[in-house]
């Protein structure tokens, strides 16, 4: 712990009155445990208010995982819209993937919070929404391409769950780490496309009415987990069964190698992504966008609903339901022959190589 560092006659750099008890891990400032709590509260209220996040009256959904970011994201915009008077009606709305002895515990978190942040809670499952639960699609295509199912059908389940509760604003508890960490992802792949919108406080899927924002983009994970620990929030603290993708894993380790070095350098990273633009020519007199091997694609129309489960899509088929398709087949095959799993993992390679 930095307080170990602190000479023990250290006053707070900004109330000048109470002991220092904590370096920020952002900057080094010495503070005490108020002025942090205070200090971190308020930058994140500056964000909103600068970009202008939400309007008053506005129903917003905390996409609320029981995990350290979304709890802390919670207590946080409970105490601002009070504050600051938001004038938001607050949501919590979980997704459960079906991971036994990971997300139903992290779930009874949730449920603590509804209760301690007194907010309603609205909880969408995999299960329910595609008949596959994240067990079962592990035991049916192995854990490498885990991930990938669970990333495309936890972002459109956040947006179904939401529009069940008319709300059309999901908030998450991303924060500066996993913004400079998908950054150096999608340029370590060459992935333009997305380096681009990759460090945008709100996005859009195209044609979709569910917006959704990241308050915590320029909050330090290292700050998230001392203003918890500082404030005694309740919250999951156990890694997912399935661990990260080991790519995304290479880049996390490496970012929290560089900050160590250069604390600086997650802010760094995400300045440098949003300076980036992409490249862009006209055929035909459309747009199109250059992609990193020269190839180039189309822009996507808006509006479109998938073929199959009437959601909305820019392709003919979703790409839950392009996964699901993969899943199914596989399912058949696994109910012959035990030992075939790789063609679900074929299929996501596949997608990997198709524009969304
Ligand atoms: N099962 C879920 N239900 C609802 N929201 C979720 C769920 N999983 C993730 N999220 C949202 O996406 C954000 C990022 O999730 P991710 O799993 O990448 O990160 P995390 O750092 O583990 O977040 P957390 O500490 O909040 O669990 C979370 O903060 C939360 O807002």
């Amino acid at each position: 712990m930095p307080e170990r560092l602190l000479n023990v006659l250290s006053l707070c750099e900004l109330c000048h009155c109470r002991k220092a008890v904590m370096r920020r891990p952002k900057n080094f400032q010495k503070l005490c445990k108020m002025c942090f709590i205070y200090v971190f509260e308020t930058e994140i209220h500056n964000s909103i208010q600068r970009e202008h996040l939400f309007h008053p009256g506005e129903k917003v959904a905390i996409g609320a995982s029981g995990g350290k970011d979304s709890t802390v994201l919670a207590a946080v915009m409970k105490k601002l819209n009070e504050r600051y008077s938001y004038g938001l009606e607050l949501v919590l709305l979980s997704i459960d993937e079906g991971i036994v002895g990971y997300r139903d515990d992290s779930l009874a978190t949730v449920k603590r919070n509804q209760s301690q942040y007194d907010m309603p809670l609205e909880i969408v499952s995999y299960k329910d929404l595609y008949d596959w639960t994240m067990d079962e699609i592990v035991a049916c295509s192995g854990i490498k391409s885990s991930c990938t199912y669970c990333g495309v059908f936890r972002r459109q389940a956040l947006d179904r769950g939401a529009l069940k509760l008319g709300i059309h604003h999901v908030i998450t508890g991303h924060n500066a780490d996993d913004m400079a960490e998908t950054v150096l992802l999608n340029l370590l792949r060459g992935d333009t496309a997305r380096l681009e919108h990759s460090v945008n406080i709100s996005t859009n899927s195209v044609g979709s009415p569910v917006k959704r924002s990241k308050p915590f983009k320029y909050a330090y994970e290292k700050e998230i987990v001392l203003y918890a620990h500082y404030r005694k929030l309740d919250y999951f603290s156990t890694e997912c069964t399935y661990a990260p993708e080991a790519f995304r894993g290479t880049a996390r380790t490496l970012l929290k190698n560089l900050e160590t070095i250069r604390p600086s350098c997650i802010l760094d990273v995400i300045h440098s992504g949003e300076q980036f633009k992409l490249k862009s020519r006209r055929i035909h007199d459309k747009e199109v966008e250059v992609r990193a091997d020269g190839s180039v694609s189309l822009p996507s129309k808006d509006g479109n609903r998938c073929e199959r489960c009437g959601y909305l899509s820019t392709n003919r088929i979703c790409k839950a339901c392009i996964l699901l398709e993969g899943l199914e087949l596989n399912r058949a095959k696994v109910q012959i022959d035990p030992s075939v799993n790789d063609g679900a993992a074929t299929l996501t390679k596949t997608l990997e190589h198709l524009s969304f």
